[in-house]
């Protein structure tokens, strides 16, 4: 099938269906990640016939029995005057299956036969290892290309999608970014997607890299709360949308929880729902329920104290302009067929943003549940582990019911989650295990680590040792979204990120020139003679 096959070793020793090791060259060894191709015969449809089986270099091992480590130098180095060279190199490998066909579509099996020592090993065509990583038409997305093959493109599964994604990495190795990518992807696709973005990550989706708009410019939407913190002037930008949230509709506890009053202060809530109930039939604003807190703080004895401390606590709220007489509508200005809404959360505190978060997701469950919304949604949590904690960490969330939902029962109505965290062990472990493929990026933490083992089963040990040599911006992608586990580097985006790392250098150089302010380059000569 491929005429040009080039022979890279043999299978030595002990071989399974899953791995073998194999003796190749020094001069010209396959690296680690690199793909081979083993000949094998399966059963396939009821007859037996040769299969060609890709597999992965896991390892690289030199070894010597000449250059033993019990001998001292000086017997080295005669090994090495006497023209010694006794060094092998091995390389274990990893199979990742071969292609068959099922019911018109390609799917990957695994061999159930074992390799036998003595059996070539070829480098892998790059046209059969394309084969593995894309998908015809509109039914792949492009993320990036292979790590150990740049000429190699990987698509993503769209399907894949159907039952939800987590995106995991730690802090600065590309989380945003690849999501980045999969939104440029959506977006081309016409799909709908709502992003939870807490840090204004997302708001430049509407421009390129040179922030000129871009052909799908006008499907992003951008709603940015009055408070927000997000590095952009709404006036210069398109399609941006205020968010806000009517106060009025806000109950009791909604209010109570907003203002940060502990659950156990029972009578201080109770302030607030008297003060309401003196407001209910009116369409009221924080300022009115202020003003009848205040009113009732004037009175005497123990319920006036209470009053007041509601009073306190709700005062800091009122400089969250997002609470306002309007709320921004899901149905008629959030969710827009083919279009991507950023909602931008920035500056609110943890509780707000929560409330938004649920109510927000509620309403698209229910328009999606009720069938009044026909299109598929595609909802990217951003920080995840905050709206929807881990059990270990005793935080309750108002979200993290309908999360839990969305990640049980989404997929039945069309709503798909991608959920994105820096802390895999700070997340609920079912929300997390509920996401059938994860996109992976570094990860250094232990215990970070083990959570992203316990909620993967397809990732195996050989790609959790991995998780820490990986550079910003490649990933390992497991799961539904691929036919094989695989390690990308993530494509460039075309969009203009909006949380990139500033360039310091950059920045001080500005506050130099902006403070006229002398630069001075030293040099090992000036330092010396200053001493
Ligand atoms: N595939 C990539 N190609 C080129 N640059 C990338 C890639 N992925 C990430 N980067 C760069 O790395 C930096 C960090 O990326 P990003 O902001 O996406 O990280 P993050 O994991 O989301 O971090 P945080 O948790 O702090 O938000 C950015 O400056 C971004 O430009």
């Amino acid at each position: 099938m491929y005429s040009s096959l080039r022979q890279v070793g043999r299978i030595v020793e002990e071989a399974t269906p899953e791995s073998f090791i194999f003796v190749t060259t020094k001069q010209d060894h396959p690296p680690k990640y690199e793909y081979v191709l083993v000949k094998s015969r399966e059963v396939v449809a009821g007859e037996e016939r040769e299969v060609d089986v890709l597999c992965q270099v896991t390892g690289v091992v030199s070894r010597s029995d000449a250059y033993s480590s019990r001998l001292d130098l000086e017997s080295l180095e005669r090994i090495h005057e006497a023209g010694i060279d006794d060094a092998n190199l091995l390389c274990a490998a990893r199979t990742l299956g071969y292609l068959a066909e099922e019911d018109g579509r390609k799917v990957v099996l695994m061999p159930r036969r074992a390799f036998f020592p003595g059996n070539p090993v070829y480098l892998a065509p790059d046209d059969f290892v394309r084969e593995f990583f894309s998908y015809p038409g509109e039914e792949g997305i492009r993320i990036g290309s292979l790590v150990s093959r740049r000429n190699v493109d990987v698509y993503l599964s769209v399907n894949g999608f159907r039952r939800h994604v987590a995106v995991i990495a730690q802090t600065g190795a590309g989380k945003s970014y690849t999501v980045g990518v999969i939104l440029e992807e959506l977006l081309r696709l016409g799909a709908t997607a709502v992003v939870i973005d807490p840090h204004a990550d997302y708001v430049f989706l509407s421009r390129d890299r040179d922030m000129r708009r871009h052909e799908y410019s006008d499907r992003v939407l951008v709603f940015r709360n009055p408070n927000s913190t997000g590095r952009y002037d709404p006036s210069q930008m398109d399609n941006v949308h205020e968010l806000t949230v009517k106060f009025s509709d806000l109950s009791a506890e909604d209010v109570a929880r907003i203002a940060g009053i502990p659950e156990k202060w029972t009578n201080v809530r109770k302030a607030i729902r008297d003060a309401l109930d003196k407001l209910r039939g009116r369409d009221y604003t924080i300022d009115d329920l202020l003003g009848e807190l205040e009113k009732m703080s004037r009175g005497g004895g123990k319920e006036a104290a209470y009053a007041s401390s509601a009073y306190n606590h709700l005062v800091k709220l009122r400089k969250f302009s997002v609470f306002g007489r309007y709320t921004t509508s899901v149905k008629d200005e959030i969710l827009k067929p083919g279009h991507v809404s950023v909602l931008d959360l920035s500056g609110l505190n943890d509780a707000s943003q929560d409330y938004i978060v649920s109510t927000v997701l509620e309403e698209i469950y229910r328009l999606r549940y009720s069938g009044e919304f026909r299109y598929p949604v595609f909802v990217v949590v951003e920080e995840a582990h905050r709206f929807v904690p881990s059990k270990a960490s005793k935080r309750s969330t108002m979200s993290s019911e309908i999360i839990n939902t969305i990640a049980a029962e989404g997929r039945k109505f069309g709503v798909f989650l991608i959920l994105v965290t820096q802390r895999p062990s700070k997340i609920d472990a079912d929300a997390l295990s509920q996401c059938n493929s994860q996109i992976i990026l570094r990860i250094t933490n232990p215990s970070d680590q083990r959570a992203v083992a316990e909620a993967s089963e397809r990732l195996g040990e050989d790609l959790m040792r991995d998780l820490p040599g990986l550079n910003v911006g490649e990933a390992i992608i497991v799961g539904e979204l691929t036919r094989v586990p695989v390690v990308v580097k993530v494509r460039r985006r075309f969009t203009r990120e909006g949380g990139a790392d500033i360039d310091l250098v950059a920045e001080l150089r500005r506050a130099r020139e902006e403070l006229s302010l002398a630069s001075r380059t030293y040099r090992g000569e000036d330092l010396l003679s200053e001493v």
